[in-house]
């Protein structure tokens, strides 16, 4: 083994995935190439190396580096040439020029030890003097940690992600434990932790291994929408997961439940194996709901029928009989839902019914699971709508930043009636928070459509409390005449009753455009929301055009479309700033979604007079502005709110010209454009068809091969999922514990 040193002048090639780099290197008054894995070295920066000198066969001499550490540079030269490679935040060439010229070879160690006398430089305050040493600092420990991971295999881009979630603590916890990676960062999944883990020398049969199988195995499952999983059906798939024998897996099953890591409840067939939480949820949804549902009202002396006939009045409207029904009961049922498809009175019978409270000064809280569904809420009732996460005050926990909600059993809501919107998007989790915060005697009524998709979370909540018939439900299945005008609305229902949909009418707002080739597909779509629907119903092709698909890849996937939309809608234009993220290209005027919740990111309008937090999964936005030097992108949602992403948040926005059919849940679009194209049969279902068709306000285009479409109309198999609520919700009925 050899040792060089020198500094880097060249970056010839880099592979960002396994961090395999060719550069240039001035070594003894001389230039040389080394090769290797260096992912984190540039321009400008002098290493030390260990390795060999080789003689390529075309390239001749070259130093393959089998192991290197970073020297701080010794020339003042040195400094400003690594400083200006970009890698700090706020220092660009020019930046790093006036640092150097000022603290000379001191530099590095001011902005290492002492950042805030960086204000002796003209043009940083103390703000960004505090940036640049944060930016450093976080630089330098990202480096020693992909240094330190790249023996066990793991990529700088993952290293990247580890320091986000862990920060200091990062190479502890993947030395301790590497499994806790599957766990926590998108990306890797078991096996890629696995693989880790081998490279540490843990052994295949050790506990830790097949207890993180297991728990990794329910864990998957939850993304199913599975509360749980049946005891053989754990064991089998962790089994595979982990390629050993099912004996192993038995015995570990045990010992977590002992642990309390896992609950195992016994059912009629065999054991049902949960995760603590959704144990706890499940049981909690159950007892909470009878609780509420049995509480006996006597506050309201009034008569009804003389209450809805002026409130009809008023409105000039005849509510029709089960929208009455739904009224009466919501008065008198502690628990209700009240379901129904597009078009079937459900939000004029919600505002009769918060009429009658309001006029009976009662308290009352409107809320939807996601900011979309809130937002429209509040624009259908014409009163404040939270979201769930917002109504139950939520916040974290100063130790360890967990999640929390600060209304729970202990300080619950002071709400007489809480009205929840879209609940079919409530998952178990979510809803035992909300009832934890609900105390009897308030009067829930839960709202939503059961032919829409299941929750994204775990359970199958509004469909297993309306099949389990201990809540009062209403049904609305009468299509109004306004409604039945439109045949999105028409269609909708057809989908839902497995009928023959009535296509391309005349004046109306439902097409289907036949084309069998994916490409042709893919074009058609590109074109009409290029060109042709933007000219025909003067519409903006960003703001008021949805395009949504069943999947993420293939020609007519969700990846795909957005690159091809991308170039038609947003193309690449000089005066325009773009830079590259991995495999996509974020370009100012780029239409983006938020993917995940984020409760704290923080938002200001333009002109600071307003602000706020939290952006949340499927708020569609625009890229308004690239600083490249500050390395930061902004992003305008609601047309006002402007949130500021730094280039290693961008995990968390994806492009939306094009969206998957699910994540469009709760948000309505004007008009949406489907490709209608082969697809795993898993995701042609009925379901999700409607799910895309009710999103659409005024124009539904389908284009594609009209045999899948049948196919997803006819294909009502839902693929279901293992919960109990329904069965546990049964047995009160079924044991006489309820007061009818
Ligand atoms: N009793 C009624 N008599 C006549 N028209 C009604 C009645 N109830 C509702 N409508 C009308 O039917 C249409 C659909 O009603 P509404 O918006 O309340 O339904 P919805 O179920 O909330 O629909 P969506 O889910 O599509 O928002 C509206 O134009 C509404 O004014």
């Amino acid at each position: 083994m050899e040792k060089i040193k020198g500094m880097v002048v060249e970056i010839v090639f880099k592979n960002d995935d396994n961090g395999y780099t060719v550069a240039a290197l001035e070594h003894s008054n001389d230039e040389v190439t080394i090769v290797g894995c260096m992912p984190t070295i540039t321009v400008g920066e002098t290493i030390e190396l260990d390795g060999k000198w080789i003689n390529h066969k075309m390239y001749g001499p070259q130093f393959e580096v089998s192991s290197f550490i970073p020297c701080t540079p010794e020339s003042e030269e040195g400094i400003y040439i690594y400083l200006s490679a970009g890698l700090i935040k706020g220092i660009g060439p020019k930046m790093a020029r006036k640092i150097v010229d000022v603290f000379g070879l001191n530099t590095l160690d001011i902005i290492q030890m002492n950042p805030e006398k960086l204000t002796q430089v003209d043009g940083i305050g103390k703000k960004k003097a505090e940036t640049i040493g944060k930016s450093f600092q976080d630089n330098r420990e990202l480096r020693n940690l992909i240094i330190s991971l790249s023996k066990y295999g793991i990529t700088p881009n993952y290293c990247l992600k580890i320091y986000k979630k862990y920060k200091n603590k990062s190479i502890q916890i993947v030395e301790t434990n590497p499994y806790k990676l599957a766990e926590d960062i998108r990306g890797i999944g078991f096996k890629l932790a696995d693989n880790i883990a081998t490279k540490m020398g843990i052994d295949r049969h050790s506990k830790d291994r097949i207890s993180q199988g297991i728990i990794y195995t329910l864990t998957q499952s939850l993304s199913e929408g599975h509360t749980y999983l049946p005891k053989s059906k754990l064991i089998k798939e962790a089994s595979k997961l982990l390629e050993i024998n099912d004996e192993y897996i038995k015995d570990i099953v045990f010992k977590l439940a002992l642990d309390q890591k896992i609950q195992i409840e016994k059912g009629p067939v065999e054991d049902n194996i949960y995760l603590i939480p959704y144990y706890i949820s499940e049981n909690g949804v159950c007892k909470k709901l009878i609780e509420l549902s049995q509480y006996e009202f006597d506050d309201i002396k009034l008569n009804i029928d003389k209450e809805i006939s002026s409130i009809e009045k008023e409105d000039n409207i005849t509510l029709a009989n089960n929208q009455k029904e739904a009224v009466i009961q919501a008065l008198q049922k502690g628990v209700m839902v009240v379901t129904g498809g597009p078009g079937t009175g459900k939000t004029t019978t919600i505002n009769t019914i918060i009429k009658i409270f309001e006029n009976l000064k009662m308290n009352i809280y409107l809320s939807a699971p996601t900011g979309r569904a809130a937002k429209r809420m509040s624009e259908t009732t014409g009163k404040e709508a939270k979201t769930i996460h917002r109504l139950l005050e939520m916040g974290y926990s100063s130790e360890d930043e967990e999640m929390v909600f600060m209304k729970s059993e202990d300080d619950q809501l002071d709400a007489d009636v809480v009205i929840i919107d879209e609940v079919s998007m409530v998952d178990i989790l979510l809803m035992y928070n909300l009832l934890k915060a609900i105390k009897p005697g308030t009067r829930v009524i839960l709202v939503g459509d059961s032919d829409q998709l299941p929750s994204v979370g775990a359970g199958n909540v509004l469909k297993d409390i309306i099949d389990s018939n201990i809540i009062k439900v209403v049904k609305l299945d009468e299509i109004f005449r306004q409604a039945k005008e439109s045949m999105i609305v028409v269609n909708a229902h057809k989908i839902n009753k497995g009928e023959k949909l009535d296509l391309n009418v005349k004046g109306k707002d439902f097409y289907f455009i036949p084309k069998y080739e994916k490409e042709d597909i893919l074009k058609e779509i590109v074109n009409l929301a290029h060109k042709r629907l933007p000219d025909y119903y003067k519409i903006d092709n960003l703001k008021d055009i949805q395009i949504l698909s069943p999947m993420r890849k293939g020609d007519t996937g969700v990846f795909n479309l957005n690159l091809c939309l991308q170039n038609v809608l947003n193309p690449n234009d000089k005066f325009k700033v773009e830079e590259k993220f991995q495999k996509r290209i974020f370009r100012v005027g780029d239409k983006v979604m938020q993917i995940k919740n984020n409760y704290t990111k923080k938002w200001k309008n333009d002109d600071e007079t307003k602000d706020g937090e939290g952006v949340y999964n499927g708020d569609i936005g625009y890229i308004y502005h690239i600083d490249k030097e500050e390395k930061i992108v902004y992003i305008l949602f609601d047309e006002y709110k402007i949130a500021q992403y730094d280039y290693n948040e961008l995990d968390e926005i994806d492009h939306s010209f094009c969206t998957t059919i699910h994540k469009s849940q709760g948000s309505e679009f004007p008009v949406v454009i489907i490709p209608i194209t082969w697809a795993p049969p898993m995701l042609l279902t009925r379901n999700l068809l409607y799910t895309a068709v009710t999103r659409a306000k005024e124009l539904v285009v389908l284009v594609g091969d009209i045999k899948y479409l049948d196919y997803m109309v006819k294909n009502n198999k839902i693929y279901d999922r293992y919960s109990n609520l329904n069965i546990k919700l049964s047995r009160f009925k079924d044991e006489g514990l309820l007061v009818e």
